[in-house]
């Protein structure tokens, strides 16, 4: 990869595991990279990377219940993140459910690529899109849709 990404990493507690066992698998590739995290993620990540040698640039915002979602979500609408990793319990309530479901949205409408597994983030930090400089990422279009004329 030939630029310096910058990727929000965001994992809820029942994934926090996976997310420190996912950064230490791509700990080579994460080196490279500007990580931005919410408050407890970030801490677990730095750690977890410092203990296999790796000391990339970090910016940590408040706890994800006490607005470090909302703050990442801010980062997105000024274009300021490349790619979200954001391990969600899906299994389990979260008292900023709000916040969450803003974060994911502003992702979507700004076109940042978000992955919600470890699979699709793997697959998304090895796209060799990210060197391809003709490749122009197309922007979602809202428009109407004439439902009647498909409607059987
Ligand atoms: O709750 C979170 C995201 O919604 C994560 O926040 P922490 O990283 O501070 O635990």
């Amino acid at each position: 990869m030939k630029r310096k990404l910058t990727i929000a990493l965001v994992a809820h507690d029942h994934r926090k595991a996976d997310m420190v066992d996912w950064v230490i698998y791509n700990s080579d590739f994460l080196s490279n990279h500007h990580l931005v995290c919410t408050g407890t993620t970030g801490t677990l990540v730095r750690d977890a990377l410092k203990n296999e040698g790796v000391n990339p640039e970090f910016t940590i915002m408040n706890s994800g219940p006490m607005g470090g979602d909302a703050e990442i979500a801010a980062k997105v609408v000024r274009k300021e993140i490349d790619l979200a990793v954001f391990l969600i319990d899906d299994l389990n309530a979260q008292p900023h459910e709000a916040d969450i479901m803003m974060l994911l949205r502003q992702c979507r409408v700004h076109n940042v690529p978000i992955a919600c597994n470890r699979f699709s983030a793997d697959l998304m930090i090895t796209s060799s899109l990210w060197d391809d400089e003709n490749y122009v990422p197309s922007p979602p279009r809202y428009e109407k849709f004439n439902r009647d004329e498909y409607l059987f």
